[in-house]
């Protein structure tokens, strides 16, 4: 069995179900102990020993034989059977459930928690969380139950009978038990250590091997293979050593359980057989004392199991309440309403802000408004904070109180899910599903809307492209939409965002890998949305420089703001920066 805050609430959850399992393996382990008293009658009939039933001597005959023993048999048989699939059905069919459950809310608060998670936790971690351990989960859940349950009726029952038999011999018998129990205490404990280390050592094995497959091109292009493999060997060994290790306690176990079992069936047939020698016991009684006992050792087994499997159960669950525990930091605060209507004013008022983990602030007091409808361009060398800029805007981090606005409304007094409705983004690596084109298109909308779907795609410049391939827009994109090309996938990208039709379009270097026609024609095609808000980060001045105003950010300040031709005339550090890349491009043309 396995406890912890997460899953405690599952046993209520399920407990109509789990009481009904409990009770056929009650009814079970109350036949199965019929089968040894139908032993001891049968060879004390074979005997010429008193055959006793209820305490009443018998004559054994075939008689005797089909009333007091086939009969009875068959009735167990028959209970045995329809008890186990019952108890079966019901323990793992709840186990099931509790991690179909538990794999939910994992899921559900996955997707809350924010980019700092993601950047410490890495993805093949994760997945381990997912598979690996909930399945031992589910395992300690559903097995542990039956195992604890079934080892404490039947075990309890069992000596309750040898008990009855002989006090002297059960008490002889559970010298060996008491030990094995306190061994397999100590041993659980360092069994959970040991199954803790060997999910990081998979975890880690995961990590490694996701990152390669996604990096695979680069890898190749360095020519780095032998490398990934000597790397991977080493992770894989270590994760072989871990194993092992946990296999060789695990295999002690069970040896030592074995060992005690075999050393209380000596203690049996030693003082049994004395005791029949004596006369105090029959045959048929020694033979019924041992059946007895022989269904006492499936419950030790189970003790021995049960240990191991909580220690695993215990160890993954850990794992997973770390994931359930991690805080949420970007949330809404208590009492915040939706954006009403979004015009698509911004404006941030001295923002400072520093990354949760980071050492020196990436921000520094930002300050500049953007009106509704207006198309502004954020320029700035590489790392001085433009990707910053929007990741507050759509709240990706937290920012102070007071410090921006959308609509005159501060963001931390509007709910985070409205903000984010009213933007339509274009991240800078262009992530792409493994879906359709139309569906990757339509990714905002629950159906997709084909007129819509070109519309936005002819806004972005990428119709034609799709109208080409054999399947068209139901071209299905492989793992992160590897079978288009970077130009090809920025502008689906961009097409995605366009056919949200938000107030607020955000375009973080979404036009870098395009041709300069080709951007040309985007940026027209934007100019069209009129009245909707346009942000466009790009590296090029010539991008920009066409737009109602522009940023210019340096080392995380707001150096400038204005059009193309003030900034250029009264901004240094921006005209340096225009003239430079003006040489850069006669550079290149030559
Ligand atoms: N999650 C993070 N944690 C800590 N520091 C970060 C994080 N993300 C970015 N930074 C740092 O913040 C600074 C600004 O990064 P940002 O991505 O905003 O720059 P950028 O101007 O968009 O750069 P680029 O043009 O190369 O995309 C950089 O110094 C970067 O190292």
């Amino acid at each position: 069995m396995i406890f912890g805050k997460y899953i405690n609430k599952y046993y209520l959850k399920n407990a109509p179900i789990l009481i009904l399992g409990l009770a056929a393996l009650i009814l079970v382990d109350y036949f199965q102990l019929f089968i040894p008293e139908l032993y001891r009658m049968v060879i004390n009939g074979m005997n010429g020993d008193p055959v006793l039933v209820n305490g009443q001597a018998a004559v054994f005959d075939m008689e005797f034989l089909l009333d007091q023993v086939c009969r009875p048999m068959i009735i167990t048989i028959i209970v045995m059977v329809v008890g186990r699939f019952l108890w079966r059905v019901c323990f793992f069919g709840s186990a099931i459930r509790v991690v179909t459950d538990l794999r939910t809310c994992m899921f559900a608060h996955s997707k809350e928690l924010s980019q700092e998670y993601y950047q410490v936790n890495k993805v093949g971690n994760l997945m381990s969380l997912y598979t690996n351990d909930l399945d031992t989960v589910q395992e300690c859940f559903g097995d542990g139950i039956l195992m604890f349950c079934d080892a404490l009726f039947l075990g309890l029952l069992a000596v309750i009978k040898m008990w009855r038999m002989n006090h002297f011999l059960t008490g002889l018998s559970m010298i060996p038990m008491a030990f094995l129990m306190a061994a397999g205490t100590t041993l659980g404990k360092y069994l959970m250590k040991k199954w803790e280390e060997r999910q990081a050592a998979f975890s880690e094995l995961s990590d490694f091997a996701q990152e390669n497959y996604s990096g695979l091109a680069v890898i190749k292009a360095f020519v780095k293979e032998t490398k990934e493999l000597m790397m991977f060997r080493r992770l894989n060994r270590e994760n072989e050593d871990i194993n092992v290790e946990y296999t060789k306690i695990s295999t002690l176990l069970n040896i030592m359980v074995t060992l005690f079992v075999e050393s209380v069936i000596c203690v049996i047939l030693g003082y049994g057989g004395y005791l029949v020698y004596c006369g105090s016991f029959d045959a048929g009684q020694l033979v019924e004392y041992i059946g007895y006992f022989s269904a006492v050792v499936w419950p030790i087994m189970a003790v021995s199991m049960l240990i191991e499997k909580t220690s695993r159960g215990k160890a993954s669950l850990n794992r997973i309440t770390e994931l359930l525990d991690a805080k949420v930091d970007v949330k809404d605060r208590g009492g915040v309403q939706d954006l009403p209507s979004i015009h698509g004013k911004i404006e941030f008022r001295n923002l400072t802000f520093r990354y949760p983990d980071g050492e020196y602030d990436v921000l520094k007091n930002v300050s500049f408004t953007i009106e509704p409808g207006e198309s502004v361009g954020i320029v700035g060398k590489t790392g001085s904070g433009k990707t910053t800029i929007v990741d507050l805007l759509l709240r990706t981090y937290n920012v102070p109180d007071g410090t921006l606005f959308i609509d005159d409304h501060d963001v931390n007094t509007v709910s985070i899910h409205s903000v984010r409705e009213g933007c339509a983004y274009v991240p800078q690596d262009n992530f792409l599903f493994s879906d359709s084109i139309s569906g990757n298109i339509s990714f905002a909308f629950d159906d997709e809307n084909q007129e819509a779907i070109e519309d936005a795609a002819m806004m972005s410049d990428v119709h034609d492209n799709i109208a080409e391939f054999k399947e068209g827009y139901r071209t299905v994109l492989g793992e992160r939409g590897v079978t288009v090309s970077g130009g090809q996938k920025q502008r689906i990208s961009i097409a995605r965002a366009l056919m949200k039709h938000a107030p607020i379009l955000i375009l973080d270097d979404s036009v870098s890998a395009v041709d300069t026609k080709t951007e040309r024609t985007i940026l027209d095609n934007l100019k069209k949305r009129e009245g909707l808000t346009t942000i466009l980060i790009a590296h090029r001045i010539s991008t920009v420089e066409q737009m109602d105003k522009i940023v210019f950010v340096e080392d995380g300040e707001v150096h400038a703001v204005g059009k193309h031709e003030d900034l250029y005339r009264t901004c240094t550090a921006y005209r340096k920066m225009v003239d430079l890349q003006k040489l850069e491009e006669e550079a290149g043309e030559e």
